[in-house]
């Protein structure tokens, strides 16, 4: 007789402890129930793990399901482990209905991750009883504090509930009483409850494990006592589950009685953990001493087996209760607190299927990404063995503390606990804008119907540099608006942008998240004057949208002055993290783009780096990790290469680099678009990031990457199949921004230096405003048409070569002051058109070659809303060239004040330098007057 069909006659339904896909395919689990009268199925995350990692027995469902559309990794979990489950119960329906409710259940454990979470337990038990939508489903909640009060309420609701991780008497009494009351509950609500099923399950073989060990410790203290000691090894878990069985039939006795009348069934004991851990005892020692009535026994498949070939059947559960007792009471006295025991096993237990769950999730992340193949941008990081275990040891600490998922769920805590939870609204913006993306879709038809011929906006900083990635990288088809940027008070630079549109013919879209900043007002005033004069003031509103915040000043005056719209921004973005917002997606509009596409696409990043993606299988995360440990050990010189058609990506990603991370003396310092030079002028402070457009890459570009790979360098590979990927970008930079902020220790989210030299700016604006100039300053020297200005520390020096060696000289002192880990950056507030960036350019390589330290150019004021913050409050390695120039014949008046452009930027740029003074930063301002382009040329020859 097969003992397994037998032990139904002693009351107990025998289930199996497992499941997998192939073992439901081949009719395996099938045959169980056929041959062997099985009667239902658990799992737990470790035993999806066991199906799902490593093997490729669902490969081709993830294939399929992501066929048509992308989805998150937990999404895709939920769906391979839910077909199975339903499967399984199919399998099971017919004991379920022959036993009329009685038994063919199968059991789905909510994520560990929500162990401590009651509202988040109850939402996932629910959402599997919606989805799986099968009547013999069991969702298994675990018996921990924020678990108990779950499980009243989905019995209150009818949803089958199997109570996980029971180890204690009191915790068992806890559940037992939390079923009956939601059983309670539910009828007083009217309510059915004779087709709810519950069981808890209580775990055997762990406690032996753990009680044995301790019990080994007592012998080796006591060893005059070990045999009497080491008698009860084996025991406590077996004495453990019968107390509890006697405890279940007070609870289920008379008490039950009119519920039972109502219909209710009692909460029957399952036993579960009961596959054999130590070989040294019976491998069916946990079926064999726990059969009795209304009880389950759920084995894994080696321990059904045995059973199956050697199990003795017997009313085994009440028989020896005395000794039992006599058991738990011996442990006692021995000191062993098995409530403490039971509450460590629980604690562990969570931690274990966790452990569990991180690695299943790895691997279905893993899967996801094989699947979506070219639809998600590759990521591969090649890292000297040190750095690379920095960043192995900080994955598996951001894993262990559940990091990734503390991040989404907004704790500030993994900052600097100064309310970043309040900044972090991009993570699910994308999710949001996909939701109204068809008011932007009309806007984008009522843009095309207009037929403008370019837009023009206007903004700083992530207000401007998203955009500019957007106009680079997408043309402008059909009837759609060419998209240009204005971010600068360079008056040159302002003419030059103004001679390029029609102003008939132009819309102009002015981006300020604040409303507050100087240089989108004053532009915006200066061209809503010119369009005034070009078609008239009734018609110029109707050529001007805002893009900001709810309720900014920018909101009030583009009402006042009739603007055409104005879209919101999200409050809970700071600019930098706000192109996949309105900020950007706005402007996307106008350049006809693909507004669901653009969403898809950062959607795609946006789950590939969600916090279900483990941190060893979340790029973003990786890259994040990479850039906070290279910054720790010094290596912060992020040094960006894009292929070419995708270059003014380093500008944004540059503000975010900087911005969010250099501050109080830590921080990152992104190298963009650093001319490429001979290998030894890199240093060990650098970490490479390239972004290799695959449809157009480089190939001087590709042999740099290869030859700084073969030299050590680290390099961080970013494999774009196509130009409008580069959206996915913006999202793995965001999140790798917040993650190296957290390894860094700052609060990625705020830009305290740079509000610093607004401050500055302001006074001095208001200075000029009341006298007509700047406040003058004692030069520290005087060469040519050049004013030279040094900070206290090198003025000394720096005067001195100007005397003997002229600009050269005065270049040479002031550079001279690089030591190896240092930068140069180069800081001109002037045009940034080819014909300047080229000369500067050339004066970088030139450095770079002899300095042999990493190089910088920001044009002013544009960088002081990006790399201005890294430059002041960052690591203190900078050595500052600053460029400035008159504006004498080509001023512009800023409409409304009694200012011009060319003084607004030469106020900008005194703010600067002062903060840079007060920071105690190496400078040198070198003042052109005359001819600019002469000057400038003459500087980058002295840098030679
Ligand atoms: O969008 P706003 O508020 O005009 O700000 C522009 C830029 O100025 C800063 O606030 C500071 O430079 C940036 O963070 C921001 O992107
Ligand atoms: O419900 C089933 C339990 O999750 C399982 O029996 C635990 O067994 P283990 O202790 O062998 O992991």
């Amino acid at each position: 007789m097969n003992p397994l069909k037998t032990l139904s006659d002693f009351g107990q339904a025998a289930w199996l402890d497992f499941l997998a896909r192939s073992f439901i395919e081949k009719g395996d689990l099938k045959r169980l129930v056929d041959q062997d009268d099985l009667r239902g199925v658990t799992s737990n995350p470790a035993i999806f793990e066991k199906a799902i990692a490593d093997t490729d027995e669902y490969d081709a469902a993830v294939g399929s399901f992501l066929a048509g559309d992308d989805a998150s990794v937990s999404t895709l979990y939920d769906h391979l482990s839910m077909q199975d489950i339903r499967r399984a119960a199919d399998v099971l329906r017919p004991v379920y209905d022959s036993t009329n409710g009685a038994d063919g259940y199968v059991s789905l454990e909510v994520s560990p991750y929500l162990a401590n979470d009651t509202d988040g337990t109850i939402a996932e038990a629910r959402r599997f009883w919606a989805e799986v939508d099968r009547p013999n489903l069991m969702v298994k909640v675990p018996a921990t504090d924020a678990g108990v009060p779950a499980i009243r309420t989905l019995i209150s609701e009818g949803i089958n509930i199997n109570v996980t991780l029971l180890f204690s008497q009191t915790a068992y009494e806890q559940v037992a009483i939390a079923y009956i009351d939601g059983l309670r509950e539910r009828l007083r609500g009217g309510g059915d409850i004779s087709r709810i099923a519950s069981v808890a399950s209580f775990f055997i073989s762990r406690i032996d494990v753990a009680v044995d060990k301790l019990l080994e410790a007592k012998m080796a203290a006591a060893p005059a006592d070990a045999e009497r000691i080491g008698a009860l090894r084996g025991k406590v878990a077996i004495a453990n589950g019968k107390q509890a069985y006697q405890r279940y039939k007070r609870l289920f006795g008379a008490g039950f009685d009119d519920l039972r009348a109502a219909g209710a069934r009692p909460q029957r004991l399952l036993w579960a953990s009961t596959g054999t851990k130590n070989k040294a005892y019976s491998d069916v020692l946990y079926i064999d001493e726990l059969i009795g009535p209304d009880t389950v026994n759920t084995m894994p498949p080696a321990t059904m087996d045995a059973f199956r070939d050697h199990g003795r059947v017997g009313y085994t559960l009440e028989a020896d209760v005395g000794e039992a007792d006599a058991v738990m009471q011996a442990i006692a006295d021995l000191g062993v607190d098995m409530e403490a025991v039971a509450h460590e096993l629980v604690v562990d237990g969570v931690r274990l299927f966790a452990d569990a769950a991180d690695k299943l999730l790895g691997s279905v992340a893993r899967k996801r990404l094989a699947a979506l193949g070219d639809r998600v941008n590759a990521q591969s990081l090649l890292l000297p063995q040190n750095l690379a275990d920095a960043v192995a040891g900080l994955a598996e600490d951001w894993r262990a503390s559940g990091a990734i998922r503390r991040l989404w769920a907004g704790d500030a805590s993994l900052w600097t606990n100064s309310g970043e939870d309040k900044w972090l609204g991009w993570l699910r913006v994308v999710e949001a804008e996909a939701g109204r993306v068809d008011e932007l879709i009309k806007f984008q038809r009522d843009v095309a119907e207009l037929e403008f011929a370019d837009a023009l906006l206007i903004g700083m900083g992530g207000s401007s540099l998203g955009p500019e990635v957007l106009a680079q990288t997408f043309g402008a088809p059909g009837r759609a608006a060419r998209l240009h940027v204005i971010d600068s008070t360079d008056p040159e630079q302002i003419a030059a942008i103004e001679s390029r549109i029609n102003l008939k013919r132009t819309l102009f879209i002015v981006a300020s998240k604040s409303g507050g900043t100087l240089e989108p007002n004053i532009l915006k005033d200066y061209f809503y004057e010119k369009v005034a004069a070009a078609l008239g003031r009734g018609e110029v509103g109707s050529r001007f949208v805002a893009i900001t915040d709810p309720g900014s000043s920018m909101e009030e005056a583009a009402k006042a002055a009739s603007f055409w719209r104005t879209f919101h921004g999200e409050p809970t973005i700071g600019g930098r993290y706000a192109v996949l917002s309105r900020f950007g997606l706005a402007p996307a509009a106008v350049t006809g783009m693909n507004l669901r596409m653009f969403l898809q696409n950062a959607q795609t990043m946006a789950w590939t780096c969600g916090p279900d993606a483990p941190p060893a299988d979340n790029p973003g995360v990786q890259l994040g990790l990479m850039l906070g440990a290279a910054g720790r050990a010094g290596r912060d010189k992020v040094t960006l290469i894009a292929s070419p058609a995708i270059r003014t990506f380093g500008a944004w990603a540059e503000q975010l680099i900087a911005e969010s991370t250099g501050k109080q003396g830590k921080g990152l310092i992104p190298v963009d678009n650093e001319p490429a030079a001979d290998l030894s002028a890199y240093g060990a402070d650098r970490i490479f990031i390239y972004l290799r457009l695959r449809k157009a890459s480089n190939l001087a570009q590709d042999e740099f990457v290869a030859a700084l790979e073969r030299a050590g360098h680290p390099v961080a590979r970013i494999d774009i199949a196509s130009p409008d990927r580069i959206i996915q970008e913006f999202f793995r930079f965001e999140i790798a921004t917040a993650v190296a902020g957290s390894v860094i220790g700052i609060n990625p989210f705020d830009q305290p230096d740079v509000e610093a030299s607004k401050v500055r700016t302001r006074e001095l604006s208001a200075a000029i405003e009341q006298t007509g100039a700047l406040p003058a300053q004692q030069p520290t020297a005087q060469v040519g048409p050049f004013t030279l200005y040094a900070d206290a520390a090198g003025a000394g020096a720096i005067a001195e070569a100007a005397r003997s060696g002229g600009l050269a000289g005065a270049l040479n002192a002031h550079f001279n002051r690089t030591v190896p880990g240092d930068y140069v950056a180069l800081l001109a507030y002037l045009n940034r058109n080819e014909a300047n960036a080229d000369i500067l350019q050339g004066a970088r390589k030139a450095l770079l070659e002899t300095r042999r330290v990493a190089t910088c150019l920001g044009f002013g004021p544009r960088f002081l809303h990006s790399t201005g913050q890294a430059y002041k409050g960052g690591p203190n390695t900078g050595v500052f060239l600053q460029i400035t120039a008159d504006h004498l014949a080509d001023d512009l008046p800023v409409p409304g004040r009694k200012l011009s452009f060319g003084q607004v930027e030469a106020a900008q740029a005194a703010g600067d330098l002062a903060v840079l003074e007060e920071r105690g930063r190496r400078f040198l301002r070198v003042h052109i007057s005359g001819d600019i382009a002469g000057g400038l040329r003459q500087i980058a020859e002295a840098v030679r």
